[in-house]
């Protein structure tokens, strides 16, 4: 149960609030978060990894609005960040900045200052040239880093190639075969302390072999490691775990964490995870409003006030979300629809080939909006980017205003004397 569901007058809701009402009261494109799923959803990896020392590090990127942040700050949660900016908002939304993991191939001098200031819990660090440009950092500081290694497993993640990440010719990580001498220069830098090892091999996957398989050859890192003298005192197995879209059937946190703590007996291991879709998807919807019908003689359209701006992935990844009705009660004649947006571009379509019984102003619900949604919206076609709203029980909360249309050209001038 995901909280987004049809009561008994047939209208869809979140938690106790009601769809519709949301989406009259605060207009359409609506991004509806429900607070009880995300806490469902990180509490079941704090549970699975239960007696074993770990930290759920939520992935900021999967859905970085402060009040979702707070919600999972508030239970304890860390956080893996990719930027300084992600950095801020999880200062701002209240999380622990010493729970804090820094992931990303590309930290500029400023982010890693900023980590230092803020004594986060690790840098995950993805080249040499990145070792070494911490290292300096931290000795113009006169502090102490500490590091993780990501290793690049060289594993197929057997998920789609744009949000797969590690294998030879994805751009992040170690590879696994060098790990081990790059460590020992790591070693070698004075103002770099090893902590932990760490990767992460794709999004969305819906195995569990694959996770497997990199513990495995990261455990066989930390033995030689040992050998070497550098004691590893965090495994890392980055995020990953996939959602139920459509009809997958994506491992549970609790037997993922079974099989690891299997593997972890007998090691003094923290374990982290940096889980994001996991978390964040299924607590959300994008509510959308059917703004005409155009029957085609090859196709059936129906354009929605939702676009690729306000939802990327389908354009991206050709990902599938479902659409459903907001009130299943509306009697209306089925068609075979692609449902598209406003926006100039082929590409811009939420789902295609999808059976609908719908007219003109009726309210549709994209399922599964949670991660991966609002964070990747953009104004293109000079859209506002949607509101997003929080429902908590009975209650509901604005938790990020629909931009104005001043907001599109804040901050930007004309030239003088024109
Ligand atoms: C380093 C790292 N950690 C965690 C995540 C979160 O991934 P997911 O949302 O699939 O759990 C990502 C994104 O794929 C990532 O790049
Ligand atoms: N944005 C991707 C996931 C990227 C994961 C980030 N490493 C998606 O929507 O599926």
């Amino acid at each position: 149960m995901d909280y987004f569901n049809y009561q008994d007058d047939g209208r869809l809701y979140g938690e106790a609030c009601d769809l519709t009402r949301l989406a009259e009261q605060h207009g359409t494109p609506l991004y509806v978060y429900s607070r009880a799923t995300l806490e469902r959803h990180w509490n079941a990896f704090d549970q699975a990894a239960g007696e074993v020392d770990h930290l759920v590090c939520y992935a900021v990127k999967a859905n970085s609005n402060l009040a979702v942040l707070n919600v999972l700050a508030r239970l304890g949660s860390g956080f893996d960040i990719v930027s300084g900016g992600e950095l801020s908002r999880v200062i701002a939304a209240g999380g622990d900045p010493k729970k804090v993991v820094f992931s990303g191939v590309g930290k500029r001098d400023d982010e890693i200052r900023f980590g230092l200031e803020q004594g986060i819990f690790c840098f995950n660090v993805e080249s040499v040239a990145e070792l070494a440009r911490i290292n300096r950092v931290a000795e113009t500081m006169g502090v102490k880093a500490p590091v993780s290694i990501r290793v690049n497993p060289d594993i197929d993640a057997g998920t789609h190639p744009y949000i797969s990440t590690g294998l030879k010719e994805n751009k992040f990580g170690i590879p696994i075969e060098q790990a081990r001498d790059i460590y020992r220069q790591a070693a070698a830098m004075s103002q770099l302390e090893i902590h932990g090892v760490d990767c992460h091999i794709g999004s969305q996957l819906t195995e569990l072999s694959p996770f497997l398989e990199a513990v495995d050859k990261l455990l066989a890192l930390i033995d030689g490691l040992a050998e070497d003298g550098i004691h590893i005192r965090h495994l890392d197995v980055g995020g990953g775990l996939g959602v139920r879209y459509d009809d997958e059937t994506p491992p549970e946190p609790r037997h993922y964490a079974e099989e690891l703590k299997k593997r972890l007996q007998g090691r003094n291991l923290t374990l982290v995870f940096e889980p994001g879709r996991a978390i964040a998807a299924n607590a959300g919807v994008l509510l959308t409003r059917v703004e005409h019908l155009k029957p085609g003689e090859a196709k059936n359209f129906a354009i929605v006030d939702a676009a690729m701006n306000d939802l990327i992935r389908p354009a991206l990844y050709s990902a599938w979300q479902a659409i459903i009705p907001v009130d299943s009660t509306l009697q209306r004649d089925a068609a075979v629809y692609d449902i598209v947006g406003p926006i100039c571009e082929t590409g811009d379509f939420i789902g295609k080939d999808r059976t609908l019984s719908i007219i003109e102003g009726d309210l549709l619900a994209v399922r599964s909006a949670g991660a991966y949604g609002f964070v990747m919206a953009s104004n293109y076609n000079s859209r506002p980017r949607a509101a997003e709203v929080m429902v908590d029980g009975d209650q509901h909360y604005v938790v990020r205003e629909r931009e104005e249309l001043a907001d599109l050209w804040r901050g930007e001038h004309l030239l003088p004397g024109a």
